[in-house]
C-alpha cells in the first residue's frame, strides 16, 4: 500500500486538529451493569494505542463513547481536540471507526458501502469514488467491489470495514478487533497497514485479544479491568523484559547439567525435547545467564522470551486480581 491511499488529497480540507485522544475518569453503566468506571487513557496521535483488558472490561464501550455513539454518564473526552458529547459532527469527520463486524451495511455492494459513507462525510462525488477505487485495490477487493458485501468472506470483510473506516482520511482511527477473521497473511498486511498509518502521522487505538500481534506493533498498551484503568505500558520502552525465557540448546543434557551447577531452577519446556525454560527478573539477567551458559560451554541454538511483553504483564495483572479477589473472599 502506498501512503497516498491513506491520506489522500481528495478529501475535504478540514481544520488541523489538536491531536491524540485523551478519556479522564469516564463512566458508563447500563442499568446496574457499570461498563466504564473511571476510565483514563492517553493516545497521541503518530502511535498504536493498544487496548486490553478480558471479556466484559469495557472496550468495545469505551471505543463507542470516543466514535460518539454512546454518551458518557461522566467524565471526559477530547478527540482531535474535540469533545463527543458537545461536538459530535468534529468528532466524527476526524474519526475513523472499526467495529468488529461490518453490521447491516451488507446488503450494498463493496463499492457502494465506501461512496456512501464517502458521502455521509461530505465528500464530493467524484473524489469519494476515486478514492472509493483505491481503497479497493489497496485492500485487494476490487474484482468484488460490486458484488453485496454479504457475499465477502469475513476476513475480506474486515478488510471492507476497514476501507470504510479511513474513507474520509481521518486523523483518528478506532478499531475494535480488526484482525478477527483474517489470515496470517493478512493480519500481517493489517499490521504493516496500521504501523505505515501510524508513521504518517494518525492517532491509532485497537483493541484485540490477540497480544502477541498487538506487540509487534503497539508502541503503548493501556490494560482495562472492569471498567477502570488499571497500567499503561510505555512498549517503545526497554522493559524489564523479566519473565520464563525458553532455552533450546544442541546438547540438552549440558543445559540441564550447567543450570543444576549453577543452582538455577529450570522446567521442562512441554513436548520440545531440547529447550527448558526458566525464570529470570530482567533482561539484564537473561543476558548473564546465555553469556554463562555459553561461557560453560553449553551450545545454546535460541534463547527467547517465552510469552510476549504485552502477555506478561496482562499475565501478572491477572495474578493480582486473583489475589485481590481471594484476599476480599
Ligand atoms: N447495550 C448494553 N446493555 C447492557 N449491558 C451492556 C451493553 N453494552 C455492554 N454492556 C455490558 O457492559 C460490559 C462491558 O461490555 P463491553 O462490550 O464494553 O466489553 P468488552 O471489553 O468489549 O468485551 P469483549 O472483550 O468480550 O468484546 C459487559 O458487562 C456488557 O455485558
Amino acid at each position: 500500500m502506498t501512503t497516498d491511499a491513506v491520506t489522500s488529497p481528495d478529501v475535504p480540507a478540514r481544520d488541523a486538529p489538536a491531536a491524540g485522544i485523551t478519556v479522564s475518569g469516564v463512566t458508563r453503566s447500563f442499568g446496574a451493569v457499570h461498563a466504564l468506571q473511571g476510565v483514563d487513557l492517553m493516545a497521541p496521535a503518530g502511535a498504536i494505542t493498544a487496548l486490553v483488558g478480558p471479556n466484559g472490561s469495557g472496550k468495545t464501550t469505551l471505543m463507542l463513547v470516543l466514535a460518539s455513539l454512546l454518551r458518557p454518564d461522566a467524565g471526559s473526552v477530547t478527540i482531535g481536540g474535540a469533545d463527543p458529547v458537545v461536538d459530535p459532527r468534529a468528532v466524527r469527520r476526524n474519526t475513523g471507526w472499526m467495529p468488529d463486524t461490518l453490521g447491516v451495511w451488507e446488503s450494498l455492494t463493496a463499492r457502494e458501502i465506501l461512496v456512501t459513507m464517502g458521502r455521509f462525510y461530505g465528500m464530493d462525488r467524484d473524489a469519494v469514488r476515486s478514492r472509493a477505487g483505491q481503497l479497493l485495490e489497496w485492500q485487494e477487493l476490487a474484482t468484488l467491489a460490486d458484488q453485496p458485501a454479504r457475499v465477502l468472506s469475513r476476513g475480506q470483510q474486515q478488510r471492507l470495514s476497514l476501507a470504510r473506516a479511513i474513507i474520509h482520511d481521518p486523523a483518528v482511527l478506532l478499531l475494535d478487533e480488526p484482525a478477527s477473521g483474517l489470515d496470517p497473511g493478512s493480519r500481517i498486511r493489517l499490521r504493516d497497514d496500521l504501523k505505515q498509518m501510524a508513521a504518517a502521522g494518525k492517532t491509532i487505538l485497537v483493541s484485540s485479544h490477540v497480544l502477541s500481534e498487538l506487540d509487534e506493533m503497539a508502541d503503548l498498551a493501556v490494560f482495562i479491568r472492569e471498567g477502570a484503568t488499571v497500567r499503561v505500558e510505555d512498549l517503545s520502552r526497554d522493559g524489564t523484559a523479566g519473565g520464563r525465557y525458553l532455552i533450546t540448546a544442541l546438547d540438552v543434557a549440558a543445559l540441564r547439567t550447567a543450570l543444576e551447577h549453577y543452582s538455577i531452577a529450570y522446567r521442562s519446556a512441554g513436548r520440545r525435547q531440547d529447550s527448558v525454560s526458566v525464570e529470570v527478573a530482567s533482561a539484564a539477567e537473561a543476558a548473564d545467564l546465555l553469556a554463562t551458559l555459553v561461557g560453560a560451554g553449553v551450545r545454546v541454538l535460541s534463547f527467547t522470551p517465552g510469552a510476549s511483553r504485552l502477555e506478561t504483564t496482562y499475565l501478572e495483572l491477572d495474578r493480582m486480581r486473583s489475589v485481590d479477589d481471594g484476599g476480599h473472599a
